[in-house]
């Protein structure tokens, strides 16, 4: 960790009583950092927005949060690296009844870009065939809410390196997305990525690919696909804000894919164009 800023100040501790902690009653973004500047802003505030929208939490001032983030990732000197926004609702008393009157907590912490080899990105991923099933919950699904037990169980179900991400699926068994990454399927020249209305977390760097394939003429569309269609399908490729796009090339129940499929590459030279995440240089060793 480089630096951890509560509420604008330098600081590394919260109250015992702050609900983010106590019930996980609070919001997270991990954004990436290029040059100093946080990506994607825009779609990760809306996205944390909506999450204060249905969970009736006091919005925070974007306005702050981008200049308390940009001061901050001063400290990168134009290096890469991660920000994460922690926003909880404060501190209330014991109970779920959410308090009408609290003080929104923020966390801004920055960290070093991670030392992912270069061959996720090149040779693609293996991924682990989780046993943990995602619950459905409507109210919540999409949200990057900070009750995230389902991804703590579900990646702590391998602990061999060959597996660098694991595939999640709702409970009649449809793979939904990765235990931290969202799921991208290839089929005849079209993208298909499933449905996050009931579960899921609807990624900023899915939304970005979808619109990348909308500019150069891949058809996307958002449907589910059962785990036996996904084992035929041409191309798989996993997508976050930090990772961009890892083509999967095995999957551990011996389903094997080509990896990086054409389509997988085209997106690939996209999102490097765009700048989003590090090119090689930077932690992509
Ligand atoms: C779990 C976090 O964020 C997720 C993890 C990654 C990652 O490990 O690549 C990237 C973005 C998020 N999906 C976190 O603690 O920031
Ligand atoms: C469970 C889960 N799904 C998907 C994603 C991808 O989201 P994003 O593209 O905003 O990083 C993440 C990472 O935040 C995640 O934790």
């Amino acid at each position: 960790m480089i630096a951890t800023w509560i509420n604008g100040k330098p600081a590394d501790r919260i109250s015992c009583g702050d609900r983010g902690l106590a019930y996980g009653d609070g919001l997270f973004e991990t954004i990436a950092v290029v040059g100093g500047r946080p990506q994607l802003w825009d779609w990760h505030i809306e996205r944390l927005l909506e999450g204060c929208r249905r969970l009736r939490l006091p919005p925070p001032d974007t306005g702050l949060l981008w200049e308390e983030s940009t001061r901050l990732c001063q400290e990168l000197d134009g290096s890469s690296g991660v920000l994460k926004l922690t926003y909880t609702r404060g501190t209330g008393g014991r109970g779920y009844a959410p308090p009408g009157n609290t003080t929104p907590t923020r966390i801004l912490a920055l960290s070093a870009w991670p030392q992912w080899p270069a061959s996720r990105w090149e040779e693609g991923v293996a991924l682990f065939l989780c046993q943990t099933r995602l619950a459905e919950q409507p109210q919540l699904a999409g949200l990057k809410h900070l009750n995230r037990l389902e991804q703590v169980l579900a990646r702590a179900e391998w602990d061999d390196p060959q597996w660098a991400e694991g595939l999640v699926r709702d409970p009649s068994g449809g793979p939904v997305e990765g235990v931290s990454s969202n799921l991208f399927a290839v089929v005849h020249g079209r993208l298909i990525t499933p449905p996050l209305d009931r579960c899921g977390v609807a990624g900023v760097m899915r939304r970005n690919i979808m619109q990348l394939a909308d500019k150069l003429g891949v058809p996307a569309e958002v449907r589910a696909l059962s785990l036996p269609v996904l084992r035929t399908v041409d191309e798989v490729f996993m997508s976050n804000s930090l990772a961009g796009i890892w083509p999967v090339r095995a999957l551990s129940d011996r389903t094997t894919w080509t990896a990086p499929g054409p389509v997988t590459r085209r997106l690939q030279s996209a999102l490097r164009r765009q700048g989003v995440v590090p090119g090689p240089a930077q932690g992509e060793k």
